[in-house]
């Protein structure tokens, strides 16, 4: 079984608000793998990082792609740090994968003053540059379709998603 698709893209590009509405439209279920990791972790993704650290953080996201990518054939929103993984990359390769493209300034408003991203804490904005510019291949890598999300509303994205994938 594999997803109908799986939405990657940096934190604050919307995989979460876009794979939600797409698994609407097209009448299936929707998953995001963070909340599949607090719901076995029994904790919040800040609390991970905190306690266990990023390594940690990351062998539980590893483990969580795997297990949906061959149970779920809804839709699938990732983390954004989760192409930093060769063996997800690997399995990406099979999946129909949206990236979700969104400049600096768009992606610095969303996540806003909201403080459950851990990488993100101290100074956003550069954060933001450093993940986006170091992963950005890494989501080429393994996009089968590039949506640019900048200055555009949700229905809008999701519209030109579904229209890329037919
Ligand atoms: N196209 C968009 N335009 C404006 N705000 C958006 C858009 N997509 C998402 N958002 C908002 O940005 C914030 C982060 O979105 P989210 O889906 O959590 O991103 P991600 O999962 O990629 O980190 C949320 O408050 C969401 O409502
Ligand atoms: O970019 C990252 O490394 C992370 C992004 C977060 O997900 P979103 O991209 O949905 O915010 C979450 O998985 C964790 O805080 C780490
Ligand atoms: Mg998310």
């Amino acid at each position: 079984m594999s997803p109908r698709a799986v939405v990657v893209g940096p934190p604050g590009s919307g995989k979460t608000t876009i794979g939600s509405l797409l698994a609407s439209r097209y009448e299936v279920e929707f998953r995001d793998t963070d909340a599949d990791i607090e719901a076995s972790a029994g904790a919040s993704i800040a609390d991970i990082f905190v306690t266990d650290g990023e390594p940690h953080f990351r062998s539980l996201e590893r483990a969580a792609i795997a297990a949906a990518l061959s149970s779920h054939s809804g839709v699938l929103s990732l983390g954004g740090g989760s192409v930093l993984d060769p063996a997800t990359r690997a399995l990406l390769a099979a999946e129909r994968v949206v990236f979700l493209e969104v400049s600096l300034t768009d992606a610095a408003k969303r996540v806003g003053l909201d403080n459950s991203r851990p990488l993100l804490l101290g100074n956003v904005r550069g954060r933001l540059k450093q993940l986006m510019d170091a992963r950005r291949p890494l989501y080429e890598e393994v996009a089968t379709v590039v949506v640019d999300t900048s200055g555009r509303t949700p229905e809008d994205i999701v519209d030109e998603i579904v229209k890329a994938l037919s």
